[in-house]
């Protein structure tokens, strides 16, 4: 079309050069039309390439992506969230491949289970957050006392698991689990405040103990139990004796359940003295079980099992009811008025049938209120602070009065203390019998008898064992104490006699 175009103005009879200039113009825009034709493929060709490398990074930043989303599931799946260290589903994992290698090459592993003693009592203190920084760290100084192969897990709440792989002799077990009471032992700070923490470990070995994961834990867990039952900090191995003991604690839970029905309950009684004069002041009602079997049986070894499975509850209002009614009868023989003390435990504490139960134990025996005094431990006053402070207040409203217990053991913050309308401070019997030997503990003794008379609490020293305890207590001014040094808790018969002679 061009060409006619060039042949069609030279017929026209334009000169040469005319005609050449103007072929030159139109081969120009030809060539100047062409090259733009090319820049915009080229340009367009870019943009596709460019769109087209921009899919492929998208598609591979997806992909990256949902690998790195099912990296983190597997993690979450895997891990425990609070310290990062493998949870029991990892933990079980890696104990079957121990376990197979071990049994192939003939190799002994050691299974450590690992509990927080009185862990639950820090978190109800302390609230928790402190509980779960406690957690944390607790994790990461575990993994520090550990060599790089052993391998170490959370399993829930403040139990943790360690697995030490191809061991030689028991004795490495031994210093590994030094290693970790020693560790623990430094003191943690938790909110701004330095806390001294012990754990209690149990130990099975492979293949001795056991030869699947599921025996081995069980028997790490028995063993653990008897670290802390022998008075926690410790650590301690399996051994068959002590499978045969935990027999025995399932049926003690068993005849725990009848023992109210068959009657197999007592009551025992100590006296507390004034320190001034030496009068007796008033009477603290102790439990026993009368096993048909075991014989007598301490508070301490069936309390905790019936706080765990609820019988406290019924066993509680068993207690009350026998200790106002055993009260009114001395009151009845002539015996002097005197306030009767009795224990209660948490559960029983924040039930809700609590208040009602202690007004039917009144109004059954026909006891004066005031003379009945509750014993409550410091866990239970900073469990629930405005739940506490309900429930007392409602039981001063009753007339009743309220002893906390084993005062400085637990985590009381000292500045709300006054917030609870309290009447008695009990310092717990372990301040009285090391405050001779140690002047440390004694000067301690003494702050706690100053701060309970000036919040104005009645101040009651126990466990006295001795005339020096006592005699050191009174100038100190300390109110009243109790004892061995007076009397051991004795069956209502006996404690009548006493009382009588005495
Ligand atoms: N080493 C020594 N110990 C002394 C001395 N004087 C008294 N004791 C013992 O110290 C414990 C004092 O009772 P607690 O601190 O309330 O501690 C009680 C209390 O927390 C709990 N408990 C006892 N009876 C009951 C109850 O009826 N209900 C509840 N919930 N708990 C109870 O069991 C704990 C232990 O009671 P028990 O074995 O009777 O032990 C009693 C008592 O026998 C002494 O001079 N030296």
């Amino acid at each position: 079309m061009q060409v006619v175009q060039i042949l069609g103005t030279i017929i026209v009879g334009l000169s040469e050069t005319e005609q050449l200039a103007s072929a030159d113009r139109i081969k120009r825009s030809y060539i100047w039309r062409v090259a733009m034709a090319s820049i915009l493929v080229a340009v367009i060709a870019a943009l596709l390439g460019r769109l087209s490398w921009q899919l492929q990074k998208s598609r591979a930043r997806v992909m990256e992506a949902q690998a790195e989303h099912a990296r983190n599931v597997e993690y979450l799946a895997y891990h425990d969230n609070l310290t990062g260290l493998p949870n029991r589903a990892l933990f079980s994992r890696l104990l079957y491949r121990q376990i197979q290698h071990a049994h192939r090459y003939k190799k002994q592993l050691a299974l450590m289970f690992l509990d927080l003693d009185r862990f639950k009592e820090i978190n109800d203190s302390l609230g928790h957050e402190a509980g779960d920084d406690l957690l944390k760290k607790m994790g990461r100084r575990l993994g520090e006392s550990l060599r790089e192969s052993d391998l170490v897990a959370r399993l829930g709440g403040d139990e943790f698991i360690i697995l030490l792989p191809e061991i030689t002799e028991e004795t490495q077990v031994t210093t590994v689990a030094g290693k970790i009471l020693a560790a623990v032992a430094k003191p943690f700070t938790l909110a701004e405040q330095e806390f001294r923490i012990t754990i209690s470990i149990g130990i099975a070995m492979f293949p001795a103990d056991g030869e699947d994961e599921q025996t081995l834990m069980k028997n790490a867990d028995i063993a653990m139990y008897h670290a802390k039952e022998g008075g926690k900090n410790s650590f301690r191995f399996y051994s068959e004796k002590l499978n045969t003991d935990s027999l025995e604690r399932l049926s003690l839970e068993s005849g725990l359940r009848n023992a109210l029905e068959n009657n197999e309950f007592r009551l025992f009684y100590q006296s507390k003295q004034d320190m001034a004069t030496g009068r007796m002041t008033g009477i603290e009602a102790l439990l026993r079980w009368q096993h048909p079997d075991l014989g007598l049986i301490p508070p301490m070894q069936f309390i905790p099992l019936a706080e765990e499975n609820g019988l406290i509850i019924p066993i509680g209002r068993w207690v009350f009811k026998t200790a106002c009614r055993q009260n009114l009868a001395w009151q009845a023989q002539g015996f002097p008025k005197l306030s009767m003390a009795v224990n209660i435990s948490r559960r029983q504490f924040f039930d809700e049938d609590f208040l009602k139960d202690v007004g039917d134990a009144l109004q059954e025996s026909q006891m004066a209120p005031e003379l009945l005094e509750l014993e409550i431990t410091e866990s239970v006053l900073m469990h629930d602070m405005d739940r506490t402070i309900g429930i007392l207040k409602e039981l001063k409203q009753m007339g009743v009065r309220v002893a906390i217990d084993d005062f400085g053991t637990g985590y009381s913050s000292l500045s709300k203390l006054r917030e609870f309308p309290l009447d008695t401070l009990k310092i717990d019997g372990s301040f009285i019998q090391n405050m001779i030997p140690h002047a440390e503990i004694k000067n301690l003794t003494t702050a706690l008898i100053d701060l309970g008379r000036s919040l104005g609490f009645t101040v009651v020293a126990e466990g006295v064992e001795s005339k020096e305890q006592a005699d050191l207590l009174r100038t100190h001014s300390c109110d009243q104490f109790q004892g061995f040094y007076i009397n051991k808790p004795m069956p209502p018969e006996e404690f009548t006699l006493n009382w009588t002679t005495g």
